[in-house]
């Protein structure tokens, strides 16, 4: 199940920021977009999901598991996204934050699906906690949960880890990276940390017109 894209251009009102951006991530594997604060790697993220804002523009192809993507509706591109901000809805559980994420079914399966996302980041003994009551890494935990509890396809990350200390930055990333490599799913990470590079050719650099 891997993930190519292909970015002709991506444009904002005040001109070109990327060209001719290629990158294909296997099933399993995290490929890091790094470059100077504006260059648009948050764009081509928003490119990919769907999301990009009126006033960007951008050309090109994505596929995921050979299917064409870059037409599709948001909502059925099947690829889940984590902000640096977790963005938890703070006026629910956590439970019910990730509930909020299942696709419809049948009620035991979406709760079956809850539990075993709370499971993979030992959150269990949290689902009836308030978000505001737990600590920045349990809630960096609980947002990865609810980005991964509907089985997206591919996963987008946009700076995950920055506003989490070191320690727990490395723990985060561990554990991210261990999840996308066990579900075998691609992921597109953007980032300014160079400790995020999993290997050398997993690395895009934009900002370089
Ligand atoms: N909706 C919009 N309308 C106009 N310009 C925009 C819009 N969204 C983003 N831009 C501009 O596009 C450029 C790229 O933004 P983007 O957020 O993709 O950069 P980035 O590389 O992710 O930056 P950072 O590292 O600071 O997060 C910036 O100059 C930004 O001001």
């Amino acid at each position: 199940m891997s993930l190519q894209i292909h970015i002709a251009t991506l444009s904002s009102p005040a001109g070109v920021l990327v060209r001719d951006l290629q990158v294909e991530i296997a099933p399993g594997a995290v490929h890091t977009l790094m470059g100077p604060s504006g260059c648009g790697k948050s764009s081509v993220l928003a490119a990919v999901c769907g999301t990009l804002e009126p006033g960007m523009q951008w050309s090109g192809t994505v596929h995921l598991h050979g299917q064409r993507m870059e037409n599709l509706p948001v909502q059925t591109r099947k690829v889940g996204i984590l902000f640096q901000d977790d963005l938890l809805f703070a006026h629910m559980t956590v439970r019910e934050n990730l509930l909020f994420a299942v696709p419809a079914g049948p009620a035991a399966t979406r709760e079956s699906a809850v539990q075993q996302a709370l499971q993979d980041v030992e959150m269990q003994e949290f689902a009836n906690a308030d978000p505001a009551r737990l600590s920045g890494g349990q809630r960096a935990r609980v947002a990865l949960a609810r980005a991964l509890v509907a089985r997206p396809q591919a996963l987008l990350l946009d700076e995950p880890f920055s506003k989490l200390d070191a320690a727990l930055r490395e723990r985060m990333r561990a554990l991210v990276f261990g999840l996308v490599r066990s579900r075998g799913i691609p992921a597109l990470l953007v980032t300014h940390d160079a400790a995020d590079v999993a290997a050398p050719d997993l690395l895009t650099r934009l900002g370089d017109l």
